[in-house]
């Protein structure tokens, strides 16, 4: 049993009770606290829309960390992130070791489901139903349709709908964003660009979602209908995200975030959460770069806390961030699956 497969009320629950039965979960496994759970709400339905929308909501604020094995996964459950995210290789060796870029294999993320007790979520190529059908019965409690993965299908996205796994999507504007929420995602991430050290892309990207979403804001109806029909969605999405003055679901940063002061930054910037890989686990101080990150992403409101976080890192150990400017067009992994 994954979280998606609970009640929105027992998500609630589960994660207001995380905090005081922490110790509980690691002493016996998240399955025996289930029953428990089970019964406040035994009669709603479960992997419902309300139920894949809820499931990112409660990762607000928080950061998923990019890892390819269990140690790395135990590295992350100990920094307190909020999930981990599994992967064949970081975006880093992605990007390096070039060739054709999979789903993980799915012992490891099996490996990774048995060995801690936050979320775990893993990646598909774009348009690979059948990857993504393969995590959905391994388990997985969220999947990521990414563009660090080499594309599957150059002209379509899965149709998450078909799904009850909730599923993440990258996105570089409002209108990719507003297309992948109309396939049914329940978590846009912004794109930045993965593996390279560098937070200027994400920064790019999620500065360009904030001003669309303020020009649609400030746009007659005539406008918006026309800009539905731009971004190829329905009507009512744009509608919605004009009322609501922000993207209809949860937006995390991604792409290049690799210092504490680079995850408050983007924190700073609106989002409601981070994926940090790279940035991470090819520094050499990865144990406690992975603690910084998270509490600088709580605390980003508090510029003392977040330089706290930053004394924890050494800068001589961080990456060796990539110029995107060096980056050849046919290297940019954002321009995939728009
Ligand atoms: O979700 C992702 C892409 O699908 C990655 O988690 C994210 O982009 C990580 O990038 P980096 O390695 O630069 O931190």
């Amino acid at each position: 049993m994954r979280l998606y497969e609970l009640s929105f009320a027992q998500i609630e629950d589960f994660f207001y009770k995380l905090a005081e039965v922490k110790d509980i979960i690691k002493d016996n496994g998240l399955m025996e606290f289930l029953p428990e759970l089970k019964k406040l709400d035994s009669t709603i339905q479960t992997g419902t829309t309300r139920v894949k929308h809820a499931f990112p909501i409660f990762q607000k604020g928080g950061v998923v960390m990019d890892i390819t094995n269990v140690q790395q996964a135990q590295i992350a459950e100990e920094a307190g992130a909020v999930a981990v995210m599994v992967l064949d290789k970081l975006p880093y060796d992605v990007r390096k070791s070039g060739g054709v870029a999979r789903m993980a294999d799915p012992k490891i993320i099996e490996e990774v489901m048995n060995s801690i007790t936050i979320p775990v979520m893993a990646k598909v190529r774009i348009g690979h139903y059948y990857e993504a059908k393969l995590l959905e019965a391994l388990g997985v409690d969220m999947i990521d349709e990414s563009e660090v993965l080499t594309p599957a299908d150059e002209e379509h996205h899965i149709n998450k709908w078909e799904f009850s796994v909730p599923f993440v999507n990258g996105a570089r504007n409002l209108g990719e964003a507003l297309r992948r929420t109309a396939e049914g995602a329940s978590m846009i991430r912004t794109k930045g660009e993965a593996g390279t050290g560098n937070v200027s892309e994400a920064v790019k990207h999620m500065k360009i979602i904030n001003s669309e979403i303020r020009s649609l804001i400030s746009m007659s109806e005539e406008d918006r209908v026309k800009k539905a029909r731009e971004y190829q969605v329905p009507y009512q999405l744009v509608e919605l995200t004009a009322k609501i003055k922000r993207l209809p679901i949860v937006n995390f940063a991604a792409g290049g975030i690799a210092t504490p002061a680079d995850a408050a930054l983007m924190m700073w910037l609106g989002a409601d959460g981070l994926f940090v890989g790279s940035g991470i686990f090819k520094s050499q101080d990865p144990d406690e770069r992975a603690k910084a990150v998270v509490l600088a992403a709580a605390c980003w409101e508090y510029p003392e806390i977040v330089l706290e976080a930053q004394k924890m890192i050494s800068e001589q150990k961080s990456m060796m961030g990539i110029d995107i400017k060096s980056l050849k067009p046919e290297e940019l992994l954002q321009v995939r699956g728009l």
